[in-house]
């Protein structure tokens, strides 16, 4: 019973060509292309444990067993990602989760999920406060504004902070090499050389 009441919220994940994704993510004798990859394929896998996932990308390397996958033409830029994601299932407990979450535990998605009854939008701040990780709908309208700043702009747009904890992995984006510290999943590990 309580797996089936936490798989009813669909989550979509929106994830660049890993050709294209991770540019700030440098790092010396790193395949940054494997990498980014890497960094997606963990997100999705540990969201597609907790949740119903529709992932959109146009790139045919980005697959999981037991997700669904939006095609998109070519990268056309997260809010328009999002929303022909959005545009495929139903209109209550959804969801959209960024795709650069290699550390994320299953239950820390499921704890936020759980608190996300709660509000009718809620949202999730990276550890520095200035991005954003999972804005949830309990139902209507999910008004993204990822991007540059997107916390504040989330705020402003009427999400309500969601109470999960300051170490939740959910919090733990990676933009830049210094956030590739702590635990991580299996692949991304396995890129960098690292046990995982
Ligand atoms: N499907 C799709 N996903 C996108 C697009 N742009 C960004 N994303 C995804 O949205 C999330 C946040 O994207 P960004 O921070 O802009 O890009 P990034 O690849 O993570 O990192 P940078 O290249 O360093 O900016 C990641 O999961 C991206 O893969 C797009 O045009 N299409
Ligand atoms: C898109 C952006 O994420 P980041 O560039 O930090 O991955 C955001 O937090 O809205």
């Amino acid at each position: 019973m309580r797996d089936r009441r936490r798989r009813d919220w669909t989550v979509v994940i929106p994830v660049k060509p890993a050709e294209l994704g991770k540019s700030r993510l440098e790092i010396p004798g790193v395949d940054r292309v494997a990498l980014a990859r890497a960094i997606a394929l963990d997100t999705i896998e540990a969201a597609a444990q907790v949740a119903r996932v529709v992932v959109v990308t146009s790139d045919p390397t980005i697959d999981a067993p037991g997700i669904e996958v939006v095609v998109e033409p070519a990268p056309r830029g997260i809010a328009t990602a999002v929303a022909d994601g959005l545009a495929t299932i139903p209109r209550d407990r959804r969801a959209v989760l960024l795709g650069d979450l290699p550390g994320l535990q299953p239950e820390d998605l499921a704890q936020a999920l759980e608190l996300a009854r709660e509000t009718r939008l809620g949202a999730v701040p990276d550890e520095e406060r200035h991005g954003t990780t999972l804005i949830t709908a309990r139902e209507g309208d999910l008004p993204e504004a990822f991007g540059p700043d997107s916390w504040r702009r989330h705020l402003a747009a009427g999400f309500l902070e969601l109470p999960v904890p300051s170490w939740s992995t959910l919090r733990r984006d990676v933009d830049r090499a210094d956030h590739l510290v702590g635990a991580l999943g299996p692949r991304t590990s396995a890129v960098l050389g690292r046990v995982s």
